[in-house]
């Protein structure tokens, strides 16, 4: 049977754009875009056919039209349509640009020849069907926390070099690899990279190889935080989690017991109202809060173990 997909199309107000692209990451899609058309912006997700029916795009029709409506905007119009793999791919492939990220990051599409010249880390991203194309707020949250981490040395350490290029990092949730590539490339040593999803161990490991990266530098593996305790031969250095604040207090307990008295963690995929249950379960575990970094209604937690 050949692969089909749903195309969703949805026409919304641009302040709403956010908050669809979580909705439609919740409700399974695989890969998702946007355009701008005059004073509104076109939304489009994937998701495999199988994985959803009629009446779950209806529901997601009336989650749409709630999400406007407590924010009193104009309820958005959600149209869909069957299309074959190949024109996911290719119909996706069509509506994403290379994106600055913080100071250092580019991302750009595998897919599109590299920028001629400029100083930034470029990221060469095809994430297939996992998450994280550094176009939704909570990845890139992660990424410009990434940046100041490996941008802050103590004045104690003369080999600025050396001392990043020690660095040991656990990527829990990794989707496409974004993450673990993202700090390799700023000059940690290592990353651990895991996923639930073994479409996103497949992208990671692909990326990682795009991205030139030197096999020694990165393990991955199907799994969490407990297939990952597995992999280490000693605790991490630093730990990045962009998955959802449920997700992360439940795993706050198994991060803890692969941190060093020194371990510094990024998380994301956090609500802002969300922020103090996860900085409570954070607390009780060890941790301190250091900062909290706000993007639209999503935020990213950088901690540190004392
Ligand atoms: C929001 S995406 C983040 C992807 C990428 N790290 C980024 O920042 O763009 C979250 C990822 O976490 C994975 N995930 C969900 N629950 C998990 C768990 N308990 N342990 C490990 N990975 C999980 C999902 O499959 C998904 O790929």
């Amino acid at each position: 049977m050949a692969n089909t997909w749903w195309e969703l199309q949805i026409l919304c107000e641009p302040d709403l754009e956010e908050s669809i692209f979580w909705r439609l990451e919740s409700f399974g899609c695989r890969g998702t875009a946007s355009e701008t058309k005059e004073n509104s912006c076109l939304v489009r997700g994937y998701l495999p056919q199988f994985q959803a029916q009629l009446l779950d795009l209806a529901a997601l029709s009336l989650w749409l039209r709630q999400d406007a409506l407590c924010v009193g905007l104009s309820v958005p119009t959600l149209h869909w349509q069957i299309i074959d793999e190949e024109d996911w791919s290719t119909s996706w492939k069509q509506h994403w640009q290379p994106q600055e990220i913080g100071d250092r990051f580019l991302i750009n599409p595998a897919w599109l020849p590299l920028p001629i010249s400029g100083d930034r880390l470029v990221i060469k991203l095809d994430p297939g069907v996992a998450f994280g194309t550094g176009a939704h707020a909570t990845t890139q949250l992660c990424l410009e926390s990434l940046e100041m981490r490996f941008a802050q040395v103590p004045p104690s350490f003369a080999d600025v070099n050396a001392q990043k290029n020690d660095v040991v990092i656990a990527d829990i949730g990794c989707g496409s690899g974004i993450l673990s590539i993202g700090a390799l490339l700023l000059g940690a040593k290592k990353a651990y990279a895991v996923d639930t999803d073994p479409l996103a161990v497949q992208s990671t490991n692909s990326n990682c190889i795009l991205n030139d990266i030197n096999a020694e530098k990165i393990v991955t593996a199907q799994g969490s935080v407990d297939v990952l305790a597995k992999l280490l031969e000693k605790p991490v250095d630093g730990i990045v989690c962009n998955i959802l604040a449920d997700v992360i207090i439940e795993l706050v307990p198994q991060m803890s017991a692969i941190a060093l008295p020194t371990t510094w963690a990024i998380f994301s995929g956090i609500l802002l109202e969300q922020s103090k249950s996860v900085a409570d379960a954070l607390e009780k575990n060890g941790w301190v809060v250091a900062t909290l970094w706000r993007r639209q209604e999503w935020c990213c937690l950088n901690v540190r173990r004392s």
